[in-house]
């Protein structure tokens, strides 16, 4: 994973079934031209996806997206420039329809797309917990599912996406979304039995660094520092941190050793966060995002 465009190291090219493999699927034979993309649901992460795919330089007339309120439709084309259309249409006329509702929208959702939807036709669930099997029940026989973890991050172009084949998904479908998302950050596949404990930690990881960052504002509050300097601190900290995590080469713990001088602050610090479990904490918080991703999974089946 050391290139943002490069493909996944954890492939596991196998991933799933690949019993359509030699058919004819529009979305995956896409023969030079770029396939169009139908964005299901415009809300968080699928605002992320239609501005990141955007601003990575994909043509406004190659993605679509749908809202289900009219307001909500007219603000999306004035920002962005791309055709809002209902989910009908969208299921009849994309190459790609990726589904960015959540679990709980998920049912009505596919009653309304299995009808219209155009033999071919790739359909991309970015939904937490939900398995490809739930989805190839809903949508027409042999219908191919790739089932997608991305985070906020598609916005800058910095995503984590893992990526899991169903049980239609041939290679070209897989190779197919990781071109489409490899764009906007980085790549992995694993088998789909494994995106829960994705989900816990890279889909929701942004959320743990930016709760850890409002603490640590807060702890300059306490300090005595203004607001604005303990912010700017901590934020330039975090991005220092987290380019040297990526770029430097060297193991987390190497780095924080560093920073860890005999006798100094850091080791004062360090004593606290054991003290407090914050280890145990966030081993316990992510079991528990994993264990919510298959509940939804569960409830949803
Ligand atoms: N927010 C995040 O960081 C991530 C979210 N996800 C997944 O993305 C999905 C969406 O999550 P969020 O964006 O956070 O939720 P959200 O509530 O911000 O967005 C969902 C959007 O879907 C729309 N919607 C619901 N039913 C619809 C329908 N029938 N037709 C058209 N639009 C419809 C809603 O109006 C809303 O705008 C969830 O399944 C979640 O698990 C995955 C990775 C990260
Ligand atoms: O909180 C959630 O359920 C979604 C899935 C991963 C990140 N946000």
């Amino acid at each position: 994973m050391s290139e943002r465009t490069g493909a996944a190291d954890i492939a596991d090219h196998n991933a799933g079934g690949a019993d359509n493999a030699g058919s004819a699927d529009k979305a995956a034979q896409s023969g030079g031209t770029v396939p169009t993309v139908a964005i299901l649901g415009a809300g968080k992460i699928g605002e992320a996806l239609l501005a990141g795919l955007l601003a990575a330089g994909r043509e406004p007339a190659t993605l679509s997206v749908s809202a289900r309120r009219p307001a909500r439709a007219e603000q999306l084309q004035q920002q962005y420039g791309v055709a809002v259309t209902s989910n009908a249409d969208a299921a009849a006329d994309a190459d790609v329809l990726v589904v960015a509702v959540k679990p709980q929208d998920i049912e009505p959702l596919l009653a309304e797309v299995a009808p219209a939807i155009s033999s071919g036709t790739l359909v991309v669930s970015v939904a937490a917990g939900l398995p490809t099997v739930l989805f190839e029940r809903h949508l027409p026989e042999g219908t191919p599912v790739v089932r997608v973890m991305p985070n906020t991050a598609l916005l800058l172009g910095e995503s984590m996406s893992v990526i899991s084949a169903g049980a239609h998904a041939a290679p070209e479908h897989l190779d197919l979304v990781e071109q489409l998302l490899a764009a906007i950050g980085k790549v992995a596949r694993v088998p789909e039995s494994q995106q829960d404990a994705v989900t816990a930690l890279s889909g929701s990881g942004p959320a743990y660094f930016f709760y850890l960052v409002e603490a640590m504002i807060d702890a300059g509050i306490l300090l005595g520092l203004p607001r604005n300097v303990s912010t700017d601190l901590i934020i330039q900290s975090a991005v220092g941190a987290a380019l040297m995590l990526r770029d430097s080469g060297e193991h987390p713990v190497a780095l924080r050793e560093a920073v860890t001088s005999p006798g100094g602050t850091t080791i004062s610090a360090i004593r606290e966060l054991e003290n407090h479990g914050v280890r145990a904490a966030l081993l316990a918080a992510i079991e528990a995002a994993a264990r919510r991703s298959t509940e939804l999974g569960r409830a949803h089946h």
